[in-house]
């Protein structure tokens, strides 16, 4: 059974906090986790995000944590529940694909990025109402056959697919076009950006920087694709580390052979170029195979039969047309609730005016939560109990 419900928002209105003077306070709510207390809301200095400020409590002094991921812009009013790694955060009067977003305290990643930076760090993501299919890492040498491979997934199912377009440092070809194939960038402001914790993953590869930005794969989960990645070894092994769930498939070559074949009729490369691809090529496919990092191993001989593999693995045999796109699933909650916690069971208690206390509910339900960066909080789940004046969008109400 569960414990009896606990209110855990604590406003400060009253610039209050333990007896702690806060000044110019609106629209912030404070989470005390531990021996800490998160002060979270709009910020004093008028810019249009949420801010976070903690109050350790050990020390008793204030301290600014380092921000990861996108900020949530401020709003008409927040709850805070805190959670076991992240604290859940319900926002008032935004629109329905803005109202729930969790601050990481204490995530894999942000236990990361406080190793790396020594200091105290959190993390924004987005909450997304079920699950997602998992994104795809494709990786092998180059002149392999990924991104034809890719290009022929893209094209058969546009809509459920899209791709991660990754960040750069090496000169553009021909046909390749800024933002499209990649974000031709230069190595300075890459490494800038690395530092800032903007990127998901990153490898020297050929000689040249390239990485996948936590916007970029953003950006497809946004569009509610499922997100392909086309990175080397190093990046998938990353990326394997990271909180981002994944399937991961290698493209093999049938021979060295036939993999310098193919580089040297794409024509893309540098003499210079295509020697250093084929060196890297021989320790790419050693560890290709014996690591740990890959799950599936496809072998790329004749195309049209790689390609029925790779739709196999992806359950994607059999589709005649691609399966018809669903929009995501959100809620809109009423601008006035109080906010509890049962368990893994967060209750909102929607109070319509006029009202003391409501019948109308929505039930989170936390216990299957997953990821958080890049970006997004999946696995969250919902009931909603009684009529709703605002009701719910993209699902039937359920009671
Ligand atoms: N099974 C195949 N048989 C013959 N040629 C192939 C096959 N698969 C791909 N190719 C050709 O090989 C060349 C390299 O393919 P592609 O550019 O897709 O490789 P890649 O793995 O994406 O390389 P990179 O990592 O350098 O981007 C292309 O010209 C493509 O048309
Ligand atoms: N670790 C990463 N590797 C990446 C990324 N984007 C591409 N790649 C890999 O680089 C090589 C060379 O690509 P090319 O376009 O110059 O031929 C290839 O193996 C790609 O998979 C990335 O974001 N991170």
């Amino acid at each position: 059974m569960g414990e009896a419900p606990a209110l855990l928002v604590d406003d400060v209105q009253d610039g209050a906090l333990n007896g702690l003077e806060l000044k110019n306070v609106t629209c912030k709510t404070t989470a005390t986790v531990g021996d800490k207390a998160y002060v979270i809301g709009g910020a004093d200095d008028g810019t249009l995000s949420i801010e976070v400020q903690i109050f350790d409590r050990s020390l008793g002094e204030w301290v600014r944590p380092t921000v990861r991921g996108t900020k949530p812009v401020s709003c008409n009013g927040l709850s805070a529940v805190p959670l076991e790694d992240r604290i859940l955060i319900l926002k008032k009067g935004s629109k329905p694909d803005d109202q729930i977003w969790f601050l990481e305290i204490d995530t894999q990643y942000v236990r990361q990025q406080q190793k790396i930076l020594g200091s105290e760090v959190v993390a924004w993501s987005k909450g997304v109402i079920g699950n997602a299919e998992k994104p795809v890492v494709i990786s092998g040498p180059s002149g392999v056959g990924k991104g034809t491979l890719i290009s022929m997934l893209m094209k058969e199912f546009p809509s459920m697919f899209g791709f991660s377009v990754s960040h750069t440092t090496r000169a553009p070809r021909g046909m390749e076009k800024d933002g499209v194939h990649y974000h031709f960038t230069e190595k300075s402001i890459m490494e800038k950006e690395i530092k800032e914790g903007k990127f998901l993953e990153f490898a020297s590869v050929h000689g040249n920087l390239y990485g996948t930005s936590v916007e970029a794969v953003e950006l497809v989960a946004d569009a509610g694709k499922r997100c392909i990645l086309d990175i080397d070894v190093q990046g998938a092994r990353s990326v394997r580390a990271s909180s981002l769930e994944a399937i991961f498939i290698f493209i093999c070559p049938p021979s060295m052979e036939e993999l310098e074949k193919r580089l040297r009729d794409r024509g893309t490369e540098t003499e210079e170029q295509i020697l250093k691809r084929l060196r890297n090529a021989e320790a790419e496919i050693e560890q290709g195979k014996s690591s740990q990092v890959f799950d599936f191993i496809l072998y790329n001989e004749k195309l049209e039969e790689c390609y029925e593999r790779l739709k196999k693995l992806l359950g994607l045999d059999g589709f005649i047309t691609a399966p018809p796109k669903s929009g995501p699933i959100e809620i809109d909650l009423p601008m006035d609730h109080s906010v509890s916690k049962i368990d893994n069971k967060i209750i909102i208690n929607c109070i319509s005016s006029g009202e003391k206390e409501s019948k109308n509910l929505i039930i989170l339900d936390v216990s299957s939560l997953k990821g958080g960066v890049p970006g997004r909080t999946r696995g969250l789940n919902f009931q909603a109990i009684g009529s709703f004046s605002n009701g719910l969008n993209g699902i039937d109400q359920l009671s």
